[in-house]
């Protein structure tokens, strides 16, 4: 479960947002709309504790995200948080494989190969796993982000823009594989985008 209240930020005195409270419960979806330049970006990382708030809360299963010090937040990040960022930041000197069991190291827990695998066979990468991730396809980065995300099966997942470089067929694959993997672990789902093509996949909108 998720919740913000009164969230703020200010990138500068000129610069400043306020967000609109948003709650998504386990097994739940939220899509978070709106259009370029918004603070689709600035709000998911406050959801994630990526940048500190200005004032308000993000509460995670509990724990208040804004009481951690830097330290714990990043711990509980790695535990209970899983990213698909606009542009995927991975490791590019290691495998596939490794990068997905990074998940686990960062997050402390014992390397889960057989997940590794299993997410790989369900997300149609498993031929690439000893590859390097510069040698995958943009598609095919984007679900191995999507399988870094839930290595740690993470109580809250969110991804920022995961279809805006796809078409119509792809991206209702990809929404698709999004929905499947949170549902599998009972996850929170927040999905921000400007793309109006995923309103009717999501009974769940706010719009900024
Ligand atoms: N580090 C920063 N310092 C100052 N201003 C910033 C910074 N990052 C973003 N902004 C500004 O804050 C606003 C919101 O940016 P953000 O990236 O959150 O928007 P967005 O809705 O995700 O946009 P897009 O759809 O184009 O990615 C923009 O006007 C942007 O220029």
């Amino acid at each position: 479960m998720l919740a913000t209240n009164q969230l703020t930020f200010a990138y500068s005195p000129e610069k400043q947002f306020t967000f609109p409270d948003v709650r998504c419960d386990n097994r739940e979806a939220l899509l978070i709309l709106g259009s370029s330049g918004k603070g689709k970006t600035t709000f998911l990382h406050l959801l994630a504790l990526l940048l500190k708030p200005k004032s308000g809360s993000v509460v995670i299963d509990q724990t208040d995200l804004t009481k951690l010090s830097a330290a714990q937040t990043a711990a509980f990040r790695a535990q209970h948080v899983g990213i698909i960022y606009q542009k995927p930041h991975f490791v590019s000197s290691v495998s596939v494989l490794d990068n997905l069991l990074m998940a686990n190291y960062l997050a402390k827990k014992p390397q889960d190969r057989n997940r590794a695998r299993d997410l790989a066979n369900q997300l149609g990468f498993s031929d690439h796993l000893n590859k390097k991730t510069n040698e995958l396809s943009q598609g095919e980065q984007q679900r191995v982000s999507i399988a870094r995300a839930v290595m740690n099966q993470p109580g809250v997942i969110l991804a920022d823009e995961p279809t805006s470089s796809l078409d119509d067929m792809n991206t209702d694959r990809v929404v698709q594989l999004l929905r499947d993997q949170s549902e599998q672990i009972g996850a929170s789902l927040i999905v921000v985008t400007h793309d109006q093509r995923l309103k009717d996949a999501f009974q769940n909108r706010v719009e900024l």
